[in-house]
């Protein structure tokens, strides 16, 4: 039996047909259509005659008639690959009387230059029992496109054309076959997302061709999830070699080749993107890590800096999908550095810098990534300056995973003169920059240069010389009500800077003359409590405040700290709303003073409650200061009791909101339990100093991680970190933290605790 080698076809019948998404927008269009059958000849073949075969001309004939008479319009190429199938079979089955072996159809329409020369379908049909198995493939062929990629210098700097053929191979059910895919979307997505595209590779270039195909063929993919579509594709470079037609690249792909961007939903019944829908474990899959560096000296700098990371989360509301290439751009802000007033460095004649540097997890890939740092460089408003010259804000990758990534040809890697458009990871200046080392030794010391073979901390000890006049700072916004609404509103705003402390890097080993020039600055403590005024009426009260107020400023004092709840032990209770309503008019009314020196003094509120601190920041307080560091009172021994989170995460909430510093405070909860003061005995013995810091140092530094760390942290460079002396603490702490809270860290704030 030979019925699966003979074959009988009417090849590229000229046909006109109307075809178009509803009647009003069908147009008559010409395709060719090739019908092909597999039948036994052998019978005709040895007799001769016509009749024991299929005549081709009728055939033909009947597929000319039916289209003919078809009243209707082709919504797609599927529905017209349908109807040729349907009626060759008919035509074929009414010649010999059953079935044949196998039908083929194609139909090829060509397209209008430059999208693509043709787009075709075509449907095998194959006999079998129970259910006859039907594939159809769909071929884009000759998709042009202009395209930045290849690795020598020309072609790192003009796009090239590059010709792309994408056939799509399904299997389908037998009477599901129309609209399956939508030929002018994918063409159009495709066309978008390549020309985006940068890569040094045509293998690079072919895969995000596959990707950018089979994400296309995602909504359909249920029909398929047990023969998923394969997608082929050939990347083409015409100009590439100078005695050949073409260099080309071709792959086979499907969904599972691409365990990092599809996955199969829970019910493994519909392909999906990984990122997507059953979430954060798919997600993680996909989550690179990247170290920033943020740098200003134009503008209100702290501004900037601020402005520059709440865009960096909000990716999709600054660049489309085809720039960011995937379509949940997603950027989370998980550490932050302490921030730096630094000197410039090259071009030294211009402003100080403020400098620091961040952590992110996101699944953008290191283009897409320096595309979106870019474009927030602009939003910010930095406008092209001299080389290394000032900036409203600079965004640069460091750190990229552990990857080493040039986009350069080989011979441009000479010099570092011809970065531009370019990526270079690590960066390639990170080592002879202490304004980018330091704030990454405060969140990565240990992590080692994937080139340089070094961690953060010996390339830091390994820089000829530091910069002595480095200074750590601390800004606080100007804080006003319609401010602080405005900016709840948009993720993407934050509060201009009211004015900033700075501290010289460490107070031990900095020289006399920077020792003397350090300020220190005073807190005043306010505390509206009702037995802290003489008798008197509500409005003495506030004078009595008001007074206090403008002799501590005229007495040096840099803050004011409001309070309108006792810590001190046994203290009567009081509730929510009274506390408010001691703080709030007396902030209301320092903000509303003439005196500029009054009016514009910084404030922050002695609160450990969320709900006072936000009353107090939107009646103009610009900082926190909190004596239980955001866990609340009853949070010792442990912090882990519901209030002790829900406390954590609004206060995180609000801080992060606002961007105001916070004051965190050493504590062990309530100041009226017994904490057994002494018990530091477990932090006997460390490098830091005596048990007493080193247990400050532990307790309240778990605190602080968890304040700062992951995502909704609070940025370092606004905690400000208390020792809490009277806290918690017997008389030999007490002493011990006075005398040696500089080992703590070198931004502490000690106050008397009262
Ligand atoms: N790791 C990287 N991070 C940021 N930009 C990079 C990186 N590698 C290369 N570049 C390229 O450097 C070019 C110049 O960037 P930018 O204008 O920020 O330079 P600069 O501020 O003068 O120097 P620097 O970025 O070294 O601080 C950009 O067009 C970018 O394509
Ligand atoms: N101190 C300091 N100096 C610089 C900085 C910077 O961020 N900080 N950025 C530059 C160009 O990116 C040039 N010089």
């Amino acid at each position: 039996m030979n019925e699966s080698r003979d074959t009988i076809r009417v090849n590229e019948l000229r046909l006109v047909v109307p075809i178009g998404k509803d009647q009003e927008h069908a147009t008559l269009q010409p395709i060719l259509a090739t019908v092909s059958l597999t039948h036994d000849i052998g019978p005709a073949a040895h007799t001769d005659d016509l009749s024991l075969t299929v005549d081709y001309g009728r055939l033909k004939s009947a597929l000319v008639s039916a289209f003919a008479g078809f009243s209707q319009f082709f919504e797609s190429l599927d529905a017209l690959l349908s109807f040729a199938f349907l009626m060759s079979r008919r035509e074929v089955e009414r010649q010999l009387g059953y079935a044949p072996h196998a039908i083929y159809v194609r139909i090829v329409q060509e397209m209008p230059p430059p999208v693509c020369k043709t787009v075709s379908a075509e449907l095998h049909w194959l006999k079998t029992k129970p259910e006859p198995l039907q594939r159809v493939t769909y071929t884009l062929q000759d998709l042009e496109c202009q395209v930045l990629v290849g690795v020598n210098a020309i072609e790192r700097k003009f796009k090239q054309l590059v010709r792309f053929s994408v056939r799509i191979e399904r299997a389908s059910s037998p009477l599901e076959i129309s609209h399956w895919l939508d030929i002018p979307l994918l063409i159009n997505a495709l066309v978008k997302a390549l020309g985006n595209t940068s890569y040094l590779t045509l293998e690079a270039l072919s895969s995000y061709a596959a990707v950018e195909t089979l994400r296309s063929l995602i909504p359909a993919s249920n029909l398929d999830v047990a023969t998923p579509p394969r997608v082929h594709v050939i990347a083409s470079k015409p100009v590439a070699l100078s005695s050949a037609s073409s260099a080309d690249v071709e792959i086979s792909r499907t969904f599972a080749d691409y365990p990092h961007i599809f996955s199969l939903d829970a019910s493994g019944s519909k392909w999906m993107h990984a990122d997507r829908g059953n979430g954060y474990q798919n997600r993680e899959k996909d989550v690179h890590t990247a170290a920033l560096a943020l740098g200003s000296n134009l503008g209100d700098s702290f501004h900037n800096i601020e402005l520059a990371l709440r865009l960096l989360e909000a990716p999709m509301t600054i660049l489309d999908r085809d720039a960011l290439q995937i379509p949940d751009a997603c950027v989370d802000v998980i550490d932050t550095s302490f921030m730096y007033k630094t000197k410039p460095m090259y071009v030294e004649e211009q402003p100080a810098f403020i400098n620091c540097a961040c952590i992110v997890e996101t699944n953008l890939q290191p283009m897409p990534l320096l595309r979106l740092l870019k474009a927030i460089e602009n939003l910010v408003g930095r406008v092209p300056s001299i080389r290394n010259g000032p900036r409203a804000v600079d965004l640069d990758i460091i750190l990229y995973d552990n990857m080493v990534i040039d986009t350069r040809s080989q011979h441009q890697r000479a010099d570092l003169n011809n970065l531009e458009g370019h990526l270079v990871v690590p960066h390639p200046r990170l080592q002879e920059r202490e304004f980018v080392l330091r704030p990454l030794f405060d969140m990565i010391p240990d992590y080692v240069h994937p080139k340089l073979g070094k961690t953060i901390c010996s390339l830091l000890e390994a820089l000829p010389e530091t910069d002595p006049t480095m200074q750590s700072v601390v800004p606080f916004p100007l804080v006003s009500e319609e401010a602080v609404v405005d900016q709840k509103a948009s993720a993407a705003r934050a509060l201009p800077t009211l004015t900033h402390w700075a501290y010289f890097q460490n107070a031990s080993s900095t020289s006399h003359q920077t020792r003397l020039a350090r300020k220190t600055h005073i807190m005043a403590t306010l505390n509206v409590t009702p037995d802290s005024f003489s008798d008197g009426s509500a409005h003495t009260q506030l004078d009595a405040a008001l007074k206090y107020v403008r002799n501590a400023i005229a007495s040096g004092a840099s803050i004011v700290d409001i309070g309108g709840y006792s810590t001190r032990p046994h203290a009567a209770f009081v509730s929510v709303e009274e506390e408010i309503q001691r703080v709030v008019p007396v902030i209301k009314a320092i903000r509303q003073q003439d005196n500029p020196a009054v009016r514009n003094v910084l404030i922050s509120v002695d609160t450990f409650r969320p709900e006072v601190a936000q009353a107090a920041i939107y009646a103009g307080a610009n900082c926190i200061n909190d004596v239980h560091a955001f866990t609340g009172p009853n949070s010792y021994p442990s912090c882990d009791d519901a209030h002790a989170r829900s406390c954590m995460a609004a206060m995180k909430k609000l801080a992060r909101q606002t961007s105001v510093p916070v004051i965190l405070m050493h504590s062990r909860g309530d100041a009226g339990q017994n904490k057994d003061y002494g018990n530091y005995a477990y932090a006997q013995g460390s490098a830091t100093g005596g048990p007493g810091v080193e247990g400050v140092r532990v307790e309240l530094g778990r605190k602080v991680d968890e304040i700062v760390k992951g995502k909704g942290g609070v940025r370092r460079w606004l905690v400000v970190v208390d020792p809490g002396v009277g806290f918690s603490k017997t008389l030999e702490v007490n002493l011990e933290v006075l005398r040696d809270a500089s080992l703590l860290t070198v931004d502490v704030c000690i106050g008397t605790g009262v």
